[in-house]
């Protein structure tokens, strides 16, 4: 067994970038089946790392037995470059871009089957979808990209493969990889049709000059309308769809169709690689061996094991430890060329050193100019996490800054809060983001979390001429400080069939939504916009959306900037005490029903005392919702029965002064179940 351990031959794979696939089991003659079969050697050491000793154990069985056999007389002429050579012109990259659930993740899977880069053993339902919460939810969070080899017309192709999550709230990511690719693929479901986010998508692609090549998925399901949906996107979109390819990738319909199409009309990368190196981080993930791993473009010039690197944004240089390409399993190789694909590992801490949109270029011969779209993350929704055990303090923060070693956008600072102890305050993207964090540190971590009502960042003007950025009620500056509130808007576009259009203009109306324009976009269907400030939007918004419409209406969102509102803060007073956690930043308009359905919620939520409570919203010192806890009262006069009237006067005299001095030195304790449906009601009110 021990022999089965020893590292494979390094020569089975190829060190030079340009003929980088793995070394082909060479049949009777170098033909293209030689070059089409099935790549039985795309496993790299460290792919290999991160699997179980078992799991090593079988893969190096395997790998040790195909190579002997090879050595054996049929296949391969180890140490040799014996390998495809592919020149620049023979390079594709492309991304798949879709709405959510139209089949993007199932058309990839079919495309690296199709073409050998994963046996079919191997595969597994969403290959590119490597986290568990990501199989479940069936949506892509993190990027992934592969490395396909294609023979098309005798001709040998490496189809770099860069598949994006479909969701709003990873847009930046999606322009990013769209920035890597000459071409995408824009796959719409033939019984659905155009939805918001294939516009948005759409749009991203164009902004970057991509050759788009119309894919129509799911043409097996019965519902399907292909020449309606095609006519559609003529109509929406604006694209030719005369050359539109009909598929399915579930049933495996139309996809070589699609590589031939990859091969034929998305243009190759143009060779520029004598130019001072420029690469773009698409993505990057935090591993715990390596550091982290960065997925990058070559847009000029070439980058090799051993050299140093500059990042222009994060402005750190590195050495380079590995370098290699994806196929998809993590394989190294010597150098990267131009218009290639591949990952880079040099000992980086964290992700927010490597963050995606930064250019990589040589530390000695820098570029003149970064490569263009690079942003930061800037968070949008806040929300306070706490332990529900406070022991769990120290564990939250060390899952949360294991978190963000591999997610930039994760930001995060301690907060303490008088009902819930020690916290943190974190920020997020949107509030799929959010969720994805919490529901990684609960399981991932195994914490038990309590979650604040989400809430956004405000400006506040204040009177000093200072503008500070407050995304917490309580700290909030008193009103004699502050001149004026402004808070964040969205530009929302919601997609709807026309018997829905009444109810959603309700929605947006009730949320405080300004109507911009309403279009047809096909005979039954049609585009609502609205500018929508995005606090009322971090609710119950899109459940709503999708509840009004049974599900057909799609929205998609972007950010247009700040405006002056007439917001206050509610405050929840108990007992004429402020209690912090349960106070607001609200609209001026929408206070009272939100004072009296706090107070009201709030007064079946605490237990009775021995004395009045009154339960009172405020706005400043303006009582604008009052709501009272009447007091559990012990029956003085039950012993006196036939007394004397003055001597239970006498009695109940004592008893409300015994009261009094009570309520003026009691506390109320407002119990944790309290504060937790309290924040789910103002989820719902908000
Ligand atoms: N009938 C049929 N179902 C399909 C086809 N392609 C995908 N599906 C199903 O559609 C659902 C969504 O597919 P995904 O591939 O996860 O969609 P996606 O676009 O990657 O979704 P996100 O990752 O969330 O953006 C899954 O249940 C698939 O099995 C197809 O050609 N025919």
């Amino acid at each position: 067994m021990a022999t089965l351990l020893t590292p494979p031959p390094k020569l089975l794979f190829s060190t030079d970038s340009r003929t980088c696939c793995p070394l082909q089991p060479l049949a009777s003659s170098s033909s293209s089946s030689a070059l089409s079969s099935n790549l039985s050697f795309s496993l790299s050491l460290p792919s290999l790392l991160n699997t179980t000793t078992s799991n090593r154990k079988r893969r190096w069985r395997r790998l040790f037995c195909q190579g002997k056999g090879a050595t054996n007389g049929t296949a391969v002429q180890v140490g040799q470059q014996r390998l495809l050579k592919v020149p620049v012109p023979n390079i594709r990259n492309f991304s798949i871009i879709a709405h959510i659930d139209h089949g993007k993740s199932t058309l990839a899977d079919k495309l690296l089957e199709t073409t050998g880069t994963v046996q079919k053993r191997e595969m597994k339902d969403q290959f590119l979808d490597n986290m568990d919460l990501e199989r479940e939810r069936g949506i892509t969070i993190k990027l992934q990209a592969a490395r396909m080899r294609y023979v098309c017309d005798g001709e040998p192709y490496c189809l770099n493969l860069i598949d994006t999550p479909g969701h709003v709230d990873f847009s930046y990511e999606v322009s990013r990889s769209l920035a890597a690719c000459e071409g995408a693929l824009l796959v719409v479901d033939a019984s659905q049709g155009v939805e918001a986010q294939t516009l948005a998508n759409v749009y991203l692609a164009l902004e970057n000059n991509l050759e788009i090549i119309t894919v129509l998925n799911k043409i097996d399901l019965p519902g399907a309308e292909p020449d309606r949906v095609l006519q559609e996107i003529e109509e929406v979109i604006g694209l030719d769809c005369s050359n539109a390819i009909l598929c399915s990738a579930k049933e495996g319909i139309g996809i070589t169709d699609i590589l031939n199409a990859v091969v034929k009309r998305i243009p190759p990368p143009t060779d520029t690689s004598q130019k001072p190196l420029r690469a773009l981080i698409f993505d990057s993930y935090y591993d715990p061996y390596r550091g982290v791993i960065v997925y990058f473009r070559v847009i000029d010039g070439t980058v090799k094991k051993g050299d140093r690197i500059y990042f222009m944004a994060s402005k750190k240089d590195y050495f380079v430890d590995e370098i290699g390409v994806l196929s998809p399993n993590q394989l190294e190789v010597d150098e990267l060329y131009a218009g290639e694909v591949g990952y880079i590992s040099a000992s980086i801490r964290s992700v927010a050193d490597a963050r995606v949109g930064d250019t990589i270029t040589h530390f000695s011969r820098k570029a003149e100019s970064s490569l263009p779209g690079y942003e930061e993350a800037t968070p949008m929704v806040f929300c306070g996490l706490f332990p529900v055990d406070a022991d769990q303090f120290p564990e939250l923060r060390e899952a949360l800054e294991k978190l963000q070693l591999n997610d930039a956008a994760l930001k995060f600072e301690p907060e303490t809060s008088s009902a819930m102890g020690f916290g943190f305050r974190c920020g997020f993207l949107g509030l799929l983001h959010m969720e994805i964090v919490q529901e990684r540190l609960e399981r991932e971590y195994n914490l038990s979390l309590i979650t604040t009502a989400p809430s956004v960042v405000y400006r506040v003007n204040c009177t000093s001429g200072e503008t500070v950025e407050c995304s917490n009620p309580s700290a909030l500056p008193e009103p004699g400080l502050r001149r004026s509130i402004e808070e964040p808007l969205v530009k929302i576009e919601m997609l709807t069939p026309k018997d829905y259009i009444g109810s959603l203009m309700e929605l947006a109306q009730d949320r405080r939504g300004e109507f911009k324009e309403m279009k047809y976009i096909a005979e039954n269907r049609a585009s609502l916009t609205y500018k929508l400030p995005l606090a009322e939007m971090v609710g119950d918004f899109f459940d709503q959306l999708k509840s009004r419409s049974k599900g057909y209406a799609s929205m998609e969102y972007t950010f247009v900037g700040y405006e002056e509102s007439d917001l206050i803060k509610l405050d929840i007073h108990i007992n004429g005490e402020p209690v912090e956690p349960l106070a607001t930043i609200v609209h001026k308009d929408k206070a009272y029903p939100i004072g009296r359905a706090l107070t009201q919620k709030l007064k079946e939520l605490i237990p009775r005392q021995m004395f009045k409570v009154p339960i009172q919203a405020c706005i400043g010192s303006k009582v604008i919702a009052s709501e009272a806890l009447s007091a559990i009262r012990k029956d003085v006069l039950a012993k006196c029965y036939g007394g004397d009237i003055t001597r239970k006067k006498k009695l109940l005299k004592k008893q409300a002064e015994g009261k009094k001095r009570m309520k003026a030195i009691g506390k109320v304790d407002v119990p944790q179940e309290a504060f937790m449906a309290v924040l789910k009601l103002e989820k719902e009110v908000l």
